[in-house]
């Protein structure tokens, strides 16, 4: 039996893709490569096509026994989706609609799904329990918040069980050097600092500092993707042994500021990072820290990467070996 991965080709999807490998799973990829790579994939089928394409979906689960869908494909930026929201209901809301018509009707009854600390919006405390109301704050969050409602329904109508994870900040790369992170353009925070100590930008801009945290800049707890990736396998074990549908927060407890991220990324590399205040970006919260005590004692995860500094200094490795990324697909 086979996973298969939407997203495959992307970040978070090719460093599970190659955890999957690791241990031996057959994996098959559905991905169109509108951010992702076919570099990243280190293995597995690639099929190249469109989530919200129906015949592709057909002929993939004919073609393939699969067992479980881990599900990343979907468009994610914060900072976009508040200046295109048809985009992000469209691939969203429409493409996870369609990935479960087929898989119910390819009687695939197991689903991992990415969800986001976005669906929370501002917390009504930290760190934020799975519990705490979610009310998000920009449209890429409430899209993922929908997707979850309907696999909820999903479960209760058609018996697809789901686990849904919400990932705080993914950072760094995988330890082999050979995939790491690398969007068209960049917008997520430790690449671009980075890629400014590397000399490929000028500044790195602060998106506001007159926020209600320490520095006045927004806080995030950035989690590795490689705990990510292992927290994915310890989900799909646990809708293989039968557990009802549930949702996991996945973070490492610990809040950075901005500031405090570029901090440590001049102390990882020695370099200098010219930064230029800018306005408060739209739809971000000020403070998104997870509590993951339930993804800890259920799913028995326990992240390695507990250190900001190693996490950067990963970032780091990839950045330097790969400056340009993986190049044209
Ligand atoms: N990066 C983070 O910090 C973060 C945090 C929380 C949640 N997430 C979620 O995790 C998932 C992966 O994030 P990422 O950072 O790896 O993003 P990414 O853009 O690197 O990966 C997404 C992948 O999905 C593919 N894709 C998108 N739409 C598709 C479609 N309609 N059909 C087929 N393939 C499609 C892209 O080509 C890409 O390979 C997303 O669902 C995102 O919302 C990311
Ligand atoms: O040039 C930049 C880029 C970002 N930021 C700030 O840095 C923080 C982190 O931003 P970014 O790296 O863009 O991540 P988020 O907007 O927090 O979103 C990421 O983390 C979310 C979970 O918290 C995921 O759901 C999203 O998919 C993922 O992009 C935010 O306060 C931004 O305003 C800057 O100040 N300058």
């Amino acid at each position: 039996m086979a996973i298969l991965v939407t997203g495959g080709a992307g970040y978070i999807g090719s460093h599970t893709v190659a955890a999957l490998l690791e241990r031996g799973e057959e994996v098959v990829v559905l991905d169109n490569l509108q951010t992702g790579h076919r570099e990243a994939l280190l293995g597995g089928k690639l099929y190249e096509g469109d989530l919200r394409d129906k015949e592709i979906l057909t002929k993939l689960f004919a073609e393939n026994s699969i067992d479980a869908v881990i599900h990343f494909a979907a468009n994610s930026l914060v900072g976009e989706s508040m200046k295109e929201p048809a985009k992000y209901y469209d691939n969203n809301v429409f493409g996870t609609l369609c990935l479960l018509e087929a898989m119910n009707a390819a009687n695939v009854r197991r689903i991992v799904f990415s969800s986001t600390a976005a669906t929370y919006g501002e917390p009504e405390k930290v760190p934020i329990e799975e519990s705490d109301r979610t009310e998000p704050t920009n449209v890429y969050g409430e899209t993922k918040l929908m997707m979850e409602r309907m696999m909820s329904w999903f479960d209760k109508v058609q018996d697809i069980k789901y686990v849904s994870l919400r990932y705080f900040n993914a950072a760094g790369a995988h330890e082999s050097g050979k995939i790491g992170e690398d969007h068209q353009p960049e917008s997520h925070l430790i690449p671009l600092v980075l890629q400014t100590a590397l000399k490929q930008r000028s500044h790195i801009a602060v998106f506001g500092d007159d926020y209600a945290t320490e520095d006045g800049t927004c806080v995030r707890d950035y989690i590795h993707v490689s705990d990510l990736a292992d927290a994915h396998l310890r989900a799909v074990d646990y809708l293989r042994k039968g557990e009802n549908s549930n949702v996991f927060n996945l973070g490492n407890g610990t809040g950075f500021s901005v500031k405090q991220v570029i901090e440590t990324a001049k102390k990882v590399t020695g370099l200098d990072i010219p930064v230029v205040q800018e306005p408060r970006r739209a739809g971000d919260p000020a403070v998104l820290v997870a509590s993951s005590a339930k993804a800890r004692s259920v799913l028995g995860w326990n992240p390695k990467w507990t250190n900001l500094e190693d996490v950067i200094q990963s970032a780091w490795n990839w950045h330097q070996s790969r400056p340009e990324g993986y190049g044209k697909n």
